[in-house]
C-alpha cells in the first residue's frame, strides 16, 4: 500500500526525530536525495552535471534550505549553481554559505538566468506554505513554469495545498517532485497532482503512524484481494450479480454493465430490466429477468443505475434488498438520502464530478478543485462509500482511510466506461469483498485495462471492459 500524510503528522514525525539526530542531519538527508535526483534527471535528458546550468529559487524556510544544500553538491560536481533568493536576508543561512563555499553564485538576473537554465528547483515554499503564492513567489512560480528547463519540486510544487491537492492560485508547475519522508495528499490528488509530475520519495527515516490520511493500493494489495475460485467453487459460492439498469433509450448502458461484470469475477450476472433482449444478444451467458428486481432470484450484490431513466420503483426495489447495493447514474438521482442512510447492507455510490455536486448542492468546478473534502463529506452524508470518479478517483467510506486510484488515463473518459466500472465493482461486491476493497479494486483494474487498451490512442467503453482480463492478468502476475 503507498501511503501519504498530512502536514500536521509529517511535522510530529520529523520532530521526533529531529531530536534524536544532530542538527541539520535531517537537511542534508534530503537535500543529498534530491541532489541525486537531479543529477539523474540531468542525466536522463542527455547532459550531464558538469557544465549544466541550474537555478535555485529559494524562499525563506527549510525548503529552500533544502534547494540551497542540494545546489551546493551539484555545484561541487561542476554544475553552475544560480540561486535566486525571494528574502535575501532570510534565506537559510547555512544553506547559502554552503552553495557559496562551493562555487555556487547569488542571481541578479532572475529572468535571464531562468531562461538560461537547465535544470530549475523550486524551492520557494513546501509543507510550511501558507494560502496561495505571494506576488513576488506567484512570478517565480510562473517564470519557472513556463521555461524551456526541466522543473524539480521540492516537496511539493510550491502553491499547492498539501492535505488536500487543491490549487486555489499561481503554483509551479513541475517535471517531477522529489518529496522527503512520506507522500502528501497533494502529490496523490488532483489538480495538484498534475502539477507535480513524476514523484520520487527519498526516505530521510522518519517513522510515521500506522493509519495514513490517504492510501492507493498497489498490485501486490489489488493480487490480494482479487477473488480467484477455488476446487469446491460453483457460480453460487463465487457470488451472483444483479444488474438493474438501461431503459428503452438506453439499453447500451445495460450491455456496457453487464460486460464489466462479466468480467469482475461473480459467478454469474443477473440482468433485470427492458434492455434483457441487448444483454443476451450481446452477452448470451446472462441470466435475464422481466420482473421487479426483488422477484429476481438469488442475487448476492446488486447495482442500479445506469441509463435506467426515470424508473425509480427498479431503485426502491433494488435499496430494500438486504444485499450490497452498488448505486450509480440515474439511481443517484433517485434514491433517496434518508432510504440509503437507513439501509443495514452496505451501499457504494459511484457518482463522477456532476452527479456528485447535485447530490452536495455544489458546483460541479468545486467539486473538481476540491475531490478530498468533496467525497469525505459525500460519504458522511450518505453514512456510505462513495467512488468519486474523475482524473482522480477517490473511495472515502465514514471511519476508514480514504483510497486514491493509482491507475487510469484520460482515455477513460469516453462515454459508457463508468457503465463497465459500475459492473465491475458490483461483481466484486457479490464475489465478497467489503464496499472499499471492492470500488477500490475495480478502479483499479478499469484504470489499468483504460491504459492497456488505449496504449496512446482512443478507446471505446466496450475496450475498457475487453481489457480487465488483461489487467487483471497483469494485477496478478506482479
Ligand atoms: N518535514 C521534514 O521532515 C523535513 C522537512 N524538510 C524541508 O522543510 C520544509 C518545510 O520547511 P519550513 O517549515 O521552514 O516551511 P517552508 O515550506 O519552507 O515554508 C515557509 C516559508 O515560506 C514562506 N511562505 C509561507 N507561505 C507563503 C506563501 N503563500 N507565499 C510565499 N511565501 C510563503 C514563509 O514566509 P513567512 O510567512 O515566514 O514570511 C516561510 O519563510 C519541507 O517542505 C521540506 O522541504 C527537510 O529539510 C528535512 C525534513
Ligand atoms: N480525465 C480523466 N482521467 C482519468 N479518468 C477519467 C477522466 N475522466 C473520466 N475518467 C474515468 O472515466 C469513467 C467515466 O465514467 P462516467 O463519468 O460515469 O461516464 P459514463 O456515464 O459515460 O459511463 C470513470 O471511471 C472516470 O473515473
Ligand atoms: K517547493
Amino acid at each position: 500500500m503507498r501511503t501519504a500524510f498530512v502536514v500536521e503528522t509529517v511535522r510530529a514525525a520529523e520532530r521526533e526525530l529531529m531530536a534524536r539526530l544532530p542538527e541539520g542531519a535531517l537537511m542534508q538527508r534530503a537535500a543529498a536525495g534530491l541532489a541525486a535526483a537531479c543529477a539523474e534527471f540531468l542525466g536522463q535528458s542527455r547532459g550531464k552535471v558538469y557544465g549544466s546550468r541550474v537555478v535555485l529559487l529559494v524562499g525563506s524556510g527549510d525548503n529552500g534550505g533544502d534547494a540551497l544544500y542540494a545546489g551546493a553538491r551539484l555545484a561541487r560536481r561542476g554544475a553552475g549553481v544560480a540561486a535566486v533568493l525571494l528574502a535575501p536576508e532570510r534565506a537559510h543561512a547555512g544553506g547559502l554559505r554552503a552553495l557559496l563555499a562551493a562555487g555556487g553564485r547569488v542571481s541578479t538576473a532572475p529572468e535571464r538566468d531562468i531562461a538560461d537554465a537547465r535544470l530549475i528547483l523550486d524551492g520557494i515554499v513546501g509543507i510550511g506554505g501558507k494560502g496561495g503564492l505571494r506576488p513576488d513567489a506567484a512570478r517565480l512560480a510562473a517564470l519557472a513554469s513556463d521555461s524551456r528547463a526541466f522543473v524539480v519540486a521540492v516537496d511539493l510544487p510550491s502553491g499547492v495545498e498539501a492535505d488536500t491537492g487543491e490549487v486555489r492560485g499561481p503554483a509551479v508547475r513541475a517535471d517531477a517532485t522529489v518529496t522527503f519522508g512520506t507522500y502528501k495528499p497533494c502529490l496523490l490528488v488532483d489538480p495538484a497532482r498534475e502539477l507535480a509530475g513524476a514523484v520520487r520519495l527519498v526516505d530521510i527515516g522518519l517513522e510515521l503512524p500506522a493509519a495514513a490520511d490517504l492510501e492507493a493500493l498497489q498490485y501486490a494489495d489489488v493480487a490480494e484481494l482479487l477473488p480467484v475460485p477455488g476446487a469446491e467453487s460453483d457460480k453460487y459460492r463465487r457470488g451472483v450479480v444483479g444488474i438493474a439498469a438501461g431503459s428503452a433509450r438506453y439499453p447500451g448502458a445495460a450491455v456496457l454493465a453487464v460486460a464489466g461484470a462479466l468480467r469482475g469475477g461473480a459467478g454469474a450476472v443477473r440482468y433485470v430490466g427492458p434492455a434483457a433482449d441487448a444483454v443476451i444478444d450481446r452477452f448470451p451467458e446472462t441470466l435475464v429477468h422481466a420482473g421487479p428486481p426483488s422477484k429476481a432470484g438469488r442475487v448476492q450484490a446488486w447495482v442500479v443505475g445506469p441509463g435506467l431513466g426515470d424508473d425509480a420503483d427498479r431503485v426502491r426495489d433494488v435499496l430494500a434488498a438486504d444485499v450490497p447495493v452498488l448505486i450509480d447514474a440515474d439511481g443517484l438521482r433517485l434514491a433517496a438520502r434518508a432510504t440509503v442512510r437507513a439501509r443495514t447492507a452496505p451501499t457504494l455510490l459511484t457518482p463522477h464530478a456532476g452527479e456528485a455536486a447535485a447530490l452536495l448542492g455544489a458546483d460541479r468546478a468545486e467539486v473538481e478543485a476540491s475531490r478530498l473534502p468533496a467525497v469525505r463529506r459525500l460519504a458522511e452524508s450518505y453514512g456510505a462509500t462513495v467512488l468519486l470518479k474523475g482524473s482522480t478517483t477517490l473511495i472515502a467510506a465514514p471511519g476508514r482511510v480514504v483510497r486514491v486510484n493509482p491507475t487510469g488515463t484520460s482515455w477513460l473518459a469516453t462515454a459508457g466506461s463508468g457503465d463497465v466500472l459500475s459492473g465491475l465493482a458490483g461483481s466484486l461486491l457479490a464475489a465478497g469483498l467489503d464496499t472499499v476493497d471492492a470500488a477500490s479494486t475495480a478502479a483499479f483494474l478499469h484504470g489499468l485495462a483504460g491504459r492497456l487498451a488505449a496504449w496512446g490512442g482512443p478507446i471505446g467503453a466496450q475496450d475498457v471492459a475487453e481489457g480487465v482480463r488483461g489487467a487483471w492478468r497483469e494485477a496478478t502476475r506482479a
